[in-house]
């Protein structure tokens, strides 16, 4: 059992870096699984401390060290400083980093100090190690100026302090990203990327044949790479099996940033710096940047890109998830965050606005011993980097673990990986005392203090030992020394049950969902059904700010009246939620967000709020798209399958196998969908799946893979979120333009386009005779509206063979009028307008409400915004 628990566990997780941290005490551990449980997630159960729980269930509390046979090789897994001492620095000859962590990694980073191994390994060693000495590492001024951006983009969260001088919530993990990011490509290039404060940024000089760094999105571009590498090396040596033009992007753009700058040292020589000097006036040109000296004994580029982003990646997210973590604990341990303060202000003093820290690098060093506790103390519950590995490159032999004992050494062959879990070591009880699972800084200090060996290791052993970890410290320690100064108080605001932790290649302070807050808003809920069971409870859990007022009012399509809500409710009602019941501008003056239950909004366009406020309308566009894209399948399939026969057939209790030699199937034939919006992209998802091709058609050109994209709301893991299932797309006003389509060997045409001045009668006698070329053998499916088709013209259609049949959720008119011709008509199936029902109507409903309340909660754009101009 437990090998496969480990075998699980290893695959997901097998490079270097990659495990998703909980820090959860047991209950709350509990209660995360069982919502990985009800989301159908496993891969979230796979935390470090996973890793102790297979140990000590399966295999034992007192073992710590286990040999795993994979598919084709070993693995030994050891929580045991003795080998792990052993691995890293005595016999350090015997091991490496495994090949695949190179490979992994160098497509993004090139070769470096962090993917190379062996004599290349030392040469970059030799290369960057002057930057991490004492004298290049203690430009406290360089930190102070990016702790003054850090205070001016928490000041944009103070505009609305309550009476007790609380700021709004807000997540402080993402500007500790900023905060990182800024200070590494500062010391790596001289120039900071300022994504704290783009004002900041410095004009670069054009260099011809390169395009100017992209400093918005180098960020972003590094943290898609590197989520890129945890994928891929999750699958090990099978990461070919994984498509990676995305991939390939990232790193490209990453490749990019660096040249530019490369470039630019090596056409400038030892007047790099003085560009920054003359445009900002504010910068050090005298300190130590990695690439300029590094320059001095290299001039490859590739070399000096590779090297440069080796420590690029090493430096910024390891030091800011660590600040995250920090603040994570501070706020949930005030007395830990009042001891902490009252060292700081006794030896700084508060925080003076606009005067010189006066702080001083060995201060910081040497006379803050709770400081340093809290920081030890956060790297052994939250040891950033919790899972290393090894690969022995000869046989070799571990110290213990072997034996009837486990007490004797093991035999280990050559080519055997070693998985280094540092967060089980830091988690053993018999090393650690009984409290180990309690954040408690002082087990550092009391007793004369502790010293630390093997079982400690955030930032690695022996020889590979992390070169940054005196600058990751001192930064950490002088960032937090700082916001203690000038704030008095900091307290948790997530939601009780803290959103889950993010997946990444240092396991994060982020929830990923950010801090959720409404504080001062007021929904109401106006619906014709009761709130599902559990929906409130679970909206109160994710936004405990959020005042909800849940009325049920009788189906309908046209406003009922106000009255039915009292005037009390709508005055400080700020999000609402409706079919079409809507206050005037007046009742609801606090209004900000009107979540529509349909996904049209004509039925609203000429309401006052609508057309006269700034109120934002969401539609529930996404909702259909499930139910709707099986109503177009089902009825072709039905027709092709003949099922209406056989159903009356079956009524008539008459077994006949009728006209069975023309029944066709889907594979290889072509659908075309008119209107690419939810629906079409369900549909083109079925339809592919049954082995269609996909021709798509919108009004707009959709020429770049970003205008391809789906913009609305989806549910997870429907439709054709990137655009990428159609194999040829049609666009344009004209009616040529649609007879191109029309005419480029549909099997299947679906009609999905809302009906505007425009799409009225789009499908008329002309565009039956562009169908009809091909030779009637185009099925026709309209979910849209009636009047999009001519219906005259569709039952000559019909009766005059041009096209093979008809399936029609809406007609024109509409309830169609018995005796009407078309129900009469040759090959058509006729619903009343049903496609869109479905039991699963209200939950998706309330999907897109839950998913947009998150959005306004952390300031982030609305899905599914009506453009008030266009209407829709
Ligand atoms: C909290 C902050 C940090 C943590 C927890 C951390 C952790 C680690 C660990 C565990 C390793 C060893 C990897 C191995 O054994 O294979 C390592 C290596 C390294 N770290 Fe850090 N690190 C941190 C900050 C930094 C910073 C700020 C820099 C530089 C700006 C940096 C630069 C490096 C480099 C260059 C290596 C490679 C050393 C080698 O392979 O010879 N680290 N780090």
């Amino acid at each position: 059992m437990f090998l496969t628990l480990v075998a699980a566990l290893v695959l997901p997780t097998l490079l270097f870096f990659g495990f998703r941290h909980s820090l959860l005490k047991r209950d709350e551990k509990r209660r995360n699984e069982q919502e990985a449980a009800r989301r159908g997630s496993s891969r979230n159960d796979r935390g470090p401390q996973y890793v102790i729980e297979a140990l000590d269930s399966e295999m034992g509390k007192d073992v710590h060290t286990v040999v795993v046979p994979m598919f084709d090789y070993e693995l030994v897994v050891s929580r045991d400083p003795a080998n792990i001492q052993a691995v890293l620095a005595t016999q350090a000859a015997d091991w490496d980093i495994s090949e695949h962590r190179a490979a992994s990694w160098e497509p993004l980073l090139g070769h470096g100090i962090f993917t190379s191994r062996g004599e290349q390994w030392k040469h970059s060693r030799t290369l960057v190690r002057p930057q991490f000495a004492v004298d290049q590492i203690n430009d406290l001024d360089l930190f102070e100026r990016h702790v003054q951006q850090l205070f001016a983009a928490i000041d944009k969260y103070r505009g609305d302090e309550d009476d007790m001088g609380w700021t709004r919530a807000f997540d402080l993990q993402p500007l500790f990203y900023n905060l990182a990011l800024d200070v590494v490509t500062e010391m790596l290039y001289g120039y900071s990327v300022h994504s704290q404060n783009p004002s900041e940024r410095v004009e670069l000089p054009v260099i011809l044949g390169y395009e100017s760094p992209d400093r918005e999105n180098i960020g972003q571009h590094m943290d898609a790479g590197k989520a890129w590498i945890e994928t891929r090396g999750a699958l090990w040596k099978y990461r070919w099996l994984l498509p990676s033009r995305q991939f390939a992007k990232h790193c490209a753009a990453v490749h990019k940033y660096a040249e530019w700058f490369v470039q630019l040292r090596l056409q400038c020589g030892d007047k790099y710096l003085d560009g920054l000097q003359h445009q900002s006036g504010e910068a050090n040109t005298d300190r130590y940047v990695l690439l300029h000296e590094l320059a001095k004994i290299t001039q490859d580029p590739v070399e000096l890109r590779s090297q440069t982003l080796n420590v690029l990646s090493a430096g910024r997210d390891t030091t800011a998830a660590l600040l995250g973590w920090i603040f994570y604990f501070l706020c949930r341990h005030p007395r830990v965050w009042y001891s902490l303060r009252r060292e700081v202000l006794e030896h700084f003093g508060p925080y003076a606005p606009g005067q010189p820290s006066g702080i001083d690098f060995r201060q910081v060093r040497d006379s803050l011993p709770y400081m340093h506790a809290v920081i030890n103390e956060t790297l052994r519950m939250a040891p950033v980097v919790p899972l290393n590995d090894r690969v022995s490159l000869r046989d070799t032999v571990l110290p213990r673990g072997g034996g009837p004992n486990r007490d004797e050494p093991i035999f280990v062959p050559k080519g055997t990986q070693i998985l280094i879990p540092t967060y089980a070591l830091a988690m053993r009880p018999d090393l650690w005392g009984p409290d180990v699972d309690e954040f408690r800084p002082e087990r550092w200090t009391e007793n004369g203090g502790r010293k630390f060996g093997f079982e400690f290791l955030p930032f690695g052993g022996g020889v590979r030992q992390c070169l940054g970890q005196q600058l990751a410290r001192l930064k950490s320690a002088y960032v937090t020394i700082r916001l203690l100064q000038r704030y008095k108080h900091a307290a948790n605001a997530e939601s009780p049950r803290d959103a889950p932790m993010r997946f990444h290649h240092t396991i994060e302070n982020r929830s990923g969902s950010g801090v959720q807050t409404l504080k001062g808003h007021k929904l109401l809920v106006i619906a014709p059904w009761k709130a599902p069971p559990g929906f409130l409870e679970q909206l109160t859990a994710a936004f405990p700010d959020l005042q909800v007022i849940y009325h049920v009012e009788g189906w309908t399509s046209t406003p009922l009246p106000v009255q039915t809500v009292s005037t009390e409710t709508w005055k400080d009602v700020t999000i609402l939620l409706t079919f079409s019941t809507l206050p005037t501008p007046e009742e609801a003056p606090k209004l900000e967000y009107v979540q529509l239950m349909s996904a049209g909004v004509n039925h609203v366009l000429d309401n006052p709020v609508f057309k006269d406020t700034e109120v934002t309308f969401c539609t529930a566009n996404g909702v259909h798209g499930p139910q709707i894209s099986e109503w177009i399948i089902s009825t072709y399939l039905a027709f092709e399958h003949h099922l209406p026969d056989y159903l009356q057939r079956q009524k008539e209790a008459h077994w006949d196998r009728g006209d069975m030699l023309t029944i066709e199937d889907a594979a290889s034939k072509t659908i075309g969908i008119l209107g690419y919006g939810s629906i079409g992209r369900q549909t083109a998802r079925l339809a592919a799946a049954m082995g269609m091709a996909v021709h798509a058609y919108t009004l707009h050109p959709r020429p770049t893979p970003e205008s391809r994209r789906d913009r609305g709301w989806t549910a997870p893991g429907l439709g054709d979120p990137d655009g990428a299932l159609p194999s040829k797309w049609f666009s344009g006003e004209s009616a040529a333009d649609l007879h191109a389509f029309l005419a480029s060997g549909l099997d299947l045409l679906v009609i999905a386009t809302p009906l505007t001045d425009r799409t009225q009668h789009l499908l008329s006698a002309a565009e039956f005779r562009v169908i009809a070329g091909r030779k009637g053998r185009t099925f026709i499916s309209n979910i849209a509206r009636g009047p999009v088709i001519d219906t005259d013209a569709l039952v000559d259609a019909l009766e005059g063979g041009l096209i093979r049949g008809a399936a029609l959720d809406v007609t024109d008119p509409e309830p169609l009028p018995d005796g009407h011709r078309l129900w009469g008509a040759k090959n058509v199936i006729i619903t009343p307008h049903v496609s869109g029902a479905s039991t699963r109507y209200v939950e998706r409903v309330l999907a897109i409400l839950v998913c947009n309340l998150g959005r306004l909660a952390e300031g982030g754009e609305l899905v599914n915004e009506v453009d008030k101009k266009r209407g829709y």
